[in-house]
């Protein structure tokens, strides 16, 4: 029988706020409104997407079930309602762009998910910027 390959994708919103911040010097120029001192809040939305083989008997890459657990664990819990920079280790000296955000999410849900069925990490930051990460 063919092997069959899908692609599947639950979308999940979460709330934060975060600065954008490298040194005093450089705040003002690189990241602008984006560096203000108390932060700035956004609902993000995240794509999760796996890839793999259509399993002939269950019809399913993976059950979104599974993938729902994982992005509560992945993404809910460390980072909803949170301040990235304060509130998540990982970002207390990797600046909080959406970039490395979706590096972060990344990173942990390939940890969480079986293995090589990750293919990439959307996240709409805001209704316009957007960004993509395939773990390259
Ligand atoms: N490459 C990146 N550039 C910027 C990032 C980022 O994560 N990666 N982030 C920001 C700010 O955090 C902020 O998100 C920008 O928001 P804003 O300019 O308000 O967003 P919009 O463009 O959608 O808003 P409008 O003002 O309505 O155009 C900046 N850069
Ligand atoms: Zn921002």
């Amino acid at each position: 029988m063919t092997e069959r390959i899908g692609y599947i994708t639950r979308v999940q919103s979460f709330s934060a706020c975060h600065r954008l911040h490298l040194t005093d010097e450089e705040n003002k120029e690189v990241y602008g409104k984006c560096n203000n001192p108390y932060g700035h809040g956004h609902n993000y939305k995240v794509e999760v997407t796996v890839r793999g083989k259509i399993d002939p008997v269950t019809g399913m890459v993976m059950n979104l079930t599974d993938l729902k657990r994982c992005i509560e664990e992945v993404i809910m819990i460390p980072l909803d309602h949170k301040n990235l920079d304060k509130d998540v280790p990982y970002f207390a000296d990797v600046v909080s762009t959406t970039e490395n955000l979706a590096i972060y999410i990344w990173d942990n849900m390939a940890k969480a998910l079986p293995a090589s069925l990750l293919y990439e990490i959307r996240i709409h930051e805001t209704d316009k910027n957007i960004v993509v990460y395939r773990g390259e």
